[in-house]
């Protein structure tokens, strides 16, 4: 009897089952590599950039969204010419961070190596870009994943790489990509690739706005949004079923805090979860430094492994810090956002969000990096008090939590704080916002 799958966050569908049919050294790789069934998100795309559609991806953190592009870039390339030449460019997939663009490459390596004469190049900034260019002058570069600046930077010095039988572009974290700070390099990129290509923009945050998506080049992009199921939200009528952006099995919670106790409440989060894995966002860089100076000096965090990880640090000193911390099954990697989107980093129990994000979106790709794929996780956000949304709420609610307790006890409480926004007229404000995303 045809067996199923143990794991919700997974479908019934075998990758083996997707129509047109993926080619036979993929799926060896896909089953050498532990894969057997298709995400929700997997069954939907794969198929669809395979038969050659443009597609635009909204799927929730840690849902499978890189395997649901990199499978077919492969099959595209495979089918277009499995041997081209050195310098004749067939794919190329931009992501917004050197570590995502890494993550991206060898989690394609597996599958990549079924070519066997497509030579791919992993394109980042950090590293001496003459270093690059010698590299792709003697051996080539069919396949190039990257971040936007050196993959500008490179097609704007080398003459000898040929895009004009480019079959995909990839955007992956689509919305950050097209809506801010890579504008000029982006456009500079997708100026010089064919118009008859594939494009697929993929995100958990995507947005829908006409002008970026023709910024990507789109060509009549079929929509696909992949959902969690949320639990049923209380007030709301029953029997509706509820979706939701962020994953299933994460729990959100938040923490009233004065702003001259939020150091204290830091240290006594990490202490009194000393057995997760947790990942603690500031707002910049200078606040990661003076904190991964100021933690491991505490006696109470003395035989904590504490990490520190930041876009100004130096890229083998990035690299170095989030390999240790990937390695590590308890410890604490404080970052900035640079590590918010996209990282895949196993055994994620716990957010903390210390200072609020900048973008508002930013907070579904913070939390997103634990409750992945169908496993559960928390996370916290620090609120101050003045956020009047909040302090309204709490009134309404008549929820009050004891000063310095995290809100273990109230579950769904971002869910109501949701609900009752929407019934009370509040200023709007950011809290406001981030919690309009959940
Ligand atoms: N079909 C599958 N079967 C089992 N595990 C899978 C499958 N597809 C992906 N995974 C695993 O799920 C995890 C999350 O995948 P991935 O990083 O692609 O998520 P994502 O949707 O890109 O997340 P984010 O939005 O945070 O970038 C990875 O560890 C990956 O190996």
């Amino acid at each position: 009897m045809a067996s199923t799958n143990q794991n919700k966050a997974l479908t019934n569908t075998r990758f083996s089952d997707l129509e047109p049919r993926l080619a036979e050294p993929v799926l060896e790789a896909l089953t050498n590599s532990g894969f057997e069934f298709c995400t929700p998100v997997q069954a939907a795309t794969i198929p669809l950039l395979c038969s050659y559609k443009d597609v635009t991806v909204d799927a929730a953190t840690g849902s499978g969204k890189t395997l649901a592009f990199v499978l077919p870039v492969v099959e595209i390339i495979r089918r277009s010419s499995s041997n081209p030449k050195p310098h004749k460019v067939m794919g190329i997939i931009i992501s917004p961070t050197r570590e995502l663009s890494s993550q991206i490459f060898h989690v394609a390596q597996p599958f990549i190596s079924t070519l066997a004469n497509v030579r791919p190049m992993l394109l980042v900034g950090g590293l001496e870009v003459k270093a690059d260019i010698k590299k792709i002058e003697e051996e080539g570069a069919n396949l190039l994943i990257g971040t936007p600046g050196r993959l500008y930077d490179i097609m704007e010095r080398m003459d000898i790489l040929d895009f004009r039988d480019l079959e995909i572009l990839i955007l992956d974290e689509a919305d950050r990509l097209l809506g801010m700070g890579f504008e000029k390099q982006l456009n500079s990129i997708i100026c010089r690739l064919p118009k008859l290509r594939r494009t697929g923009l993929f995100s958990a945050t995507q947005t829908e706005a006409v002008e970026e998506l023709s910024k990507a080049g789109l060509r009549n992009p079929v929509r696909v949004e992949v959902r969690a199921e949320a639990k049923q939200l209380s007030g709301s009528a029953s029997g509706n079923s509820t979706s939701s952006k962020t994953p299933s099995g994460l729990h959100i919670e938040y923490l009233e805090c004065e702003a001259d106790k939020k150091s204290s409440q830091l240290v006594h989060l990490i202490t009194k979860n000393k057995s997760k894995k947790i990942i603690v966002y500031f707002m910049t860089c200078a606040c990661v430094d003076y904190w991964g100076t100021i933690l491991p000096r505490l006696s109470c965090l003395k035989s904590f492994s504490l990490i520190s990880l930041h876009g100004r640090m130096k890229q083998s000193a990035r690299e170095k810090a989030l390999a240790s911390f990937t390695a590590l099954s308890t410890g604490v990697l404080l970052c900035t956002d640079v590590a918010a989107r996209g990282l895949d980093i196993a055994g994620v129990d716990y957010i903390i969000q210390y200072d609020l994000p900048q973008d508002d979106k930013m907070f579904i790709h913070r939390v997103g990096r634990t409750a992945r794929l169908g496993r559960q996780g928390s996370a916290v956000v620090f609120l101050l008090p003045k956020e009047e949304a909040y302090v309204e709420f709490l009134r309404i609610k008549d929820v009050f939590l004891e000063e310095g307790e995290c809100a273990s006890d109230a579950p769904d409480i971002i869910d109501e704080v949701r609900i009752k926004l929407c019934h009370i007229s509040l200023s709007p404000c950011f809290v406001v916002q981030i919690l309009s995303f959940l």
